[in-house]
């Protein structure tokens, strides 16, 4: 078989896939309707533009919104008559069912969907190791070859994943309870903030950004995925409907709090459910937090230092200093390269936290 794979779709996710299987040794071609996010992507090492000879293409990953899934996933079976056409949407009982009637070649199509991602979206937000350690659900139907399915779960190895197979419904089931349903309780979380007075703000500590983290996802995504999977969330959201009025009454009855514990110790038993061993960060990074002016053009400048110290950042987070006109930018690098990367940056004129 070749290693010769295409990626439609140079966001977040197809970057992040392009990365790994460029690093595994794949030829990575990169197709996104918008050119500059492939070329974004090609120049973060993702693969190349250049068009593939399509007969040689092994393997397509459809890395496109939900509701352009269909469509791209018949165009690469059509596209790359050779190729095996997997996707990463978040939902997958619709695409499925959408391609069932009328698409030739397939045994081809296997569906999968890899547990990782970030609430930044883009190419420029992508890491090779975004997939290392969590969970890739690989959701192959009745007709799908099993040389399909054996490029897929390639593709898995090479992003260095833990691959679980699922049939579609129950895959579209489990993730309205462990994806979708707590993406709408932290979104539903942090726009209750929106009228909250700025002083108010101002005191949030550490449990205010962990459930929120993931609130800052992109919403024409979120849309479309929680449509995409409207009878499952609606059943896991009416369920939340009737804990929290049992949560209401617990509160209100001051005569018996049995109740209001209970609801505490079954969040905890829930927490402990949680497979902790595949949740963890894929890497540990050393961090170096520079504090940034907040003054335009301060970011770029500082990415163009980092640039020239050829220092490859893993990942990056900003805070802002609620008194001072001043933001910081934690870098997150490998720890081998931390205290190179302080000297520099003192060195440089910015002002770095120790
Ligand atoms: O943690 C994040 O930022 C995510 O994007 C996570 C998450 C998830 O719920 O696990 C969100 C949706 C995707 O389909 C896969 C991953």
């Amino acid at each position: 078989m070749s290693r010769e794979a295409v990626v439609v779709g140079a966001g977040l996710i197809g970057t992040s896939i392009g990365l790994a299987l460029t690093a595994a040794g794949w030829g990575v071609h990169l197709r996104d309707r918008v050119i500059s996010h492939a070329r974004v992507a090609e120049g973060l090492g993702a693969g190349t533009v250049d068009p593939p000879v399509s007969r040689e293409v092994a393997l397509v990953v459809v890395a496109v919104p939900p509701r352009a899934l269909g469509e791209a996933i018949g165009h690469a079976l059509h596209s790359y008559p050779c190729a095996t056409v997997t996707d990463v949407g978040s939902v997958k009982a619709g695409v499925l069912a959408a391609l069932w009637d009328r698409q030739a070649g397939l045994e081809r199509y296997v569906g999968s969907h890899p547990m990782a991602g970030s609430q930044h979206s883009g190419p420029l937000a992508a890491r090779a190791d975004l997939f290392a350690d969590r969970t890739w659900v690989i959701t192959p139907h009745r007709r799908s070859a099993p040389s399909s399915v054996a490029v897929v779960h390639e593709l898995v190895q090479a992003c260095g994943a833990r691959e679980v197979v699922m049939d579609v419904e129950e895959h579209d089931a489990a993730v309205a309870s462990v994806s979708h349903l707590p993406q709408l309780m932290s979104t539903l979380t942090a726009g209750t903030l929106t009228d909250v007075p700025d002083t108010h703000l101002a005191l949030a500590g550490p449990g205010l950004r962990d459930v929120t983290r993931i609130a800052a996802s992109d919403p024409v995504l979120w849309e479309q995925i929680i449509a995409a999977n409207q009878a499952a969330v609606l059943d896991r959201l009416r369920g939340v409907r009737m804990s929290l009025d049992t949560l209401i009454t617990a509160i209100e009855s001051t005569a018996d709090r049995d109740e209001l514990r209970r609801q505490f110790e079954r969040g905890v038993d829930g927490t402990r459910k949680i497979p902790g061993k595949h949740g963890r960060a894929p890497a540990t990074y050393g961090q170096v937090v520079v504090e940034i002016p907040d003054a335009p053009g301060a970011l770029a400048k500082l990415f163009a230092d980092v640039g020239a110290a050829g220092v490859n950042v893993e990942d990056i987070a900003i805070e802002h200093d609620q008194v001072r006109q001043v933001g910081y930018l934690a870098l997150s690098v490998t720890p081998d390269q931390v205290a190179g990367l302080e000297r520099t940056m003192r060195d440089g004129g910015w002002v770095v936290s120790s």
